[in-house]
């Protein structure tokens, strides 16, 4: 049974997560539908400002139709959605976009790239430099700021495309499987650096993965998606401190919560008991 995120008001009438916080992002009712097929059905969300939500969920559940809806790539056939009390349908100003494909531009430095933002504002990129080093110092890559994209490993060119994203203080950072294509060890310290960049600027975050130990170990919420029609299985609160660190595999709400998952996914038929 779906358990649908709680829509509060606060005392000035704007909607609230329900645990009293402004509301980042709130969808009601939503469903999108590609003919025939029915991607999202009725999916009523609230996610806090600040708030990290991560969605999981097997390969044609919707998280990516999700994440596309809120970022106004595409509309709702049905139902609303806000974000930060913006209901039209252009992009929401202040949202930055990593996908798992870093597309960086291949003739710019990584500097350059990180700067990117800027110049697509029309902002003077001399005034953003110094917040590009900081950002490029706190991903590991200030060594790499006059290199080419070529130059540069899988991780260090999407820790390139994070930088970017951030370049412009976003309070909107909508991921899409950012980590998918990189190796495990590369993976696991991207998870640590987000978390750290997170607890740094507070941005609203929604993270989409094929991981369950990736949403438990980086989320406040996960919100767990399962397929025909795609829709919202649970939502489960993670409350181990943070920062989580490397420690937070061995926290038993971590083994809980991850156990909880794959129980969902094995009593719908995503996963199969080895048995
Ligand atoms: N533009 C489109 N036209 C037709 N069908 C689409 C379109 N986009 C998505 N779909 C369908 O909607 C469903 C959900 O797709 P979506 O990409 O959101 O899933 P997903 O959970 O992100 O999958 P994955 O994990 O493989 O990326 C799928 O059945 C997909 O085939």
């Amino acid at each position: 049974m779906a358990e649908a995120a709680s829509l509060d008001l606060d005392l000035s009438g704007r909607p609230t997560s329900g645990a009293g916080a402004p509301a980042g992002v709130v969808l009601r009712e939503v469903s999108k539908a590609f003919g025939e097929i029915v991607a999202l059905e009725r999916v009523d969300l609230t996610i806090a400002d600040g708030e990290f939500v991560a969605v999981v969920g097997p390969s044609g559940c919707g998280k990516s139709t999700l994440l596309r809806l809120i970022s106004r790539l595409a509309a709702p056939t049905t139902g609303s959605i806000t974000v930060f009390d913006d209901a039209s349908p252009l992009p929401p100003r202040g949202m930055s976009i990593v996908f798992q494909n870093h597309v960086l531009l291949a003739w710019r430095t990584v500097l350059d790239n990180v700067l990117f933002p800027a110049d697509m504002v029309g902002e003077r990129r001399d005034h953003y430099r110094d917040k590009a080093m900081e950002l490029l110092e706190t991903v590991g890559l200030a060594e790499f700021a006059g290199r080419y994209p070529h130059e540069l490993s899988g991780g260090m060119r999407q820790r390139a495309a994070i930088a970017r994203a951030l370049l412009l203080k976003p309070n909107l950072l909508l991921m899409d499987e950012p980590f998918g294509a990189l190796d495990a060890l590369t993976r696991e310290q991207m998870r640590l650096d987000l978390e750290a960049l997170w607890l740094k600027n507070r941005m609203t975050v929604l993270f989409i993965t094929h991981s369950i130990d990736e949403a438990v170990l980086l989320a406040d919420r996960v919100i767990v998606m399962t397929p025909r029609p795609g829709r919202i299985e649970r939502i489960m609160p993670v409350g181990i401190r943070r920062p989580r660190g490397l420690a937070a595999r061995r926290d038993p709400e971590f083994l809980e919560k991850s156990g909880e998952i794959t129980e969902i996914f094995l009593s719908r038929g995503v996963l199969h008991r080895e048995d």
